[in-house]
């Protein structure tokens, strides 16, 4: 049998040498396929983490349990040196105020000024809002809206594995239409779909994620979606099943040759798990002290510029 990873080699050999190419958003241009699927058993603590390069799991880890705070502001990442966000509030700053700070030193005023922090670190309503606040509006007399109260997906999603485990509707959805606007960056990781299967003891997660970098992205949000999983499973009593990960634009970045070439000649070994050493009391109380990935030995790091 060959190793799970050897499907992430896979999609990457196809792109680079069968894919489509263009001009994407960011200018660098992108080779693409469209609608690929990856599928990982998560049974026995596996966990999708490559073994071809080093991936910084925890900062992955520490970004999805910021989304589950409902947070949108990177101050509380770069408090714990993740900086993967950094370049878009950046950017925005850079050109909004001619002022040509460098990454280091907006990180550094973000962090010690909440006040700067508050006016330039928000990413708008994105994934964290989205997830456990998503707006609601009731119509007034006068017709009129005001705000209702926020839907927590999240916490409905564990209420309803819960109490109807057969239930074809457990999604958890980024792709706010009417908020779209606002938001830095429209979620890429944008739907998530639980599903319980094996009998009602294993818990499947499909995840489709509409636009991937699959040289920078994929890696941390395979990581990210199967923690997710395995968070979700624990909370409700379940065995995690399998991650099915499904690509919309699914592309290299054409300014990525050197890492791909580099993976492309390396081959997946061991087996690495994530443990989970705690049950808290409930999804919203992880900490990133709760996860332990064991037995994970990977092949030196690879670099590549990020395309804002
Ligand atoms: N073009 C692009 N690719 C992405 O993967 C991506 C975006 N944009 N925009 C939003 C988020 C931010 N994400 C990112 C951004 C940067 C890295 C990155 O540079 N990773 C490096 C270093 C990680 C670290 O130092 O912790 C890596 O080697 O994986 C990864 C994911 C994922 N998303
Ligand atoms: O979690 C993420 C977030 C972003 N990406 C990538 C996918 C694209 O390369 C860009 C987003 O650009 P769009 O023009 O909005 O599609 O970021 C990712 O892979 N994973």
């Amino acid at each position: 049998m060959s190793h799970p990873e050897q499907q992430y080699l896979d999609l990457m050999r196809r792109i680079w040498t069968e894919g489509d190419e263009r001009i994407d958003r960011t200018g660098v241009g992108t080779r693409s396929v469209f609608g690929p699927q990856l599928r990982f058993d998560l049974g026995d603590k596996r966990v999708p983490l490559l073994t071809t390069k080093r991936v910084f799991w925890k900062a992955a880890a520490r970004e999805m349990l910021w989304f589950l705070t409902g947070e949108t502001n990177i101050r509380p990442l770069l408090e714990q040196k993740v900086t993967i966000w950094t370049d878009w509030p950046l950017a925005k700053y850079r050109k909004a105020t001619g002022d040509e700070i460098s990454q280091e030193a907006f990180e550094a005023r973000i962090v010690a000024d909440a006040g700067f922090a508050a006016e330039w670190g928000d990413l708008g309503p994105v994934y964290g809002k989205q997830w456990v606040d998503w707006p609601t509006y009731e119509a007034q007399a006068d017709g009129t809206y005001r705000s209702g109260p926020g839907i927590n997906q999240v916490a409905l999603l564990v209420e309803g594995l819960k109490s109807n485990p057969g239930g074809r509707r457990h999604i958890v959805e980024g792709w706010n239409v009417a908020e779209l606007d606002r938001m830095a960056l429209p979620p890429c990781h944008k739907t998530y779909q639980f599903h319980v299967g094996a009998g009602g003891t294993r818990l499947n997660c499909q995840l489709y994620q509409r636009s991937c970098d699959v040289a920078l992205g994929l890696p941390f949000n395979l990581f990210g979606a199967a923690l997710l999983t395995r968070m979700v499973a624990q909370q409700v009593g379940l065995e995690p099943g399998e991650l099915v990960w499904t690509g919309g634009d699914t592309h290299l970045y054409l300014n990525h040759g050197e890492l791909i070439d580099a993976q492309l000649s390396r081959v997946p070994e061991g087996e690495p798990t994530l443990a989970i050493l705690r049950r808290p009391e409930s999804i919203f109380d992880y900490r990133i002290e709760d996860f332990e990935v064991r037995d994970y030995v990977p092949q030196g790091r690879l670099t590549a510029p990020v395309a804002v």
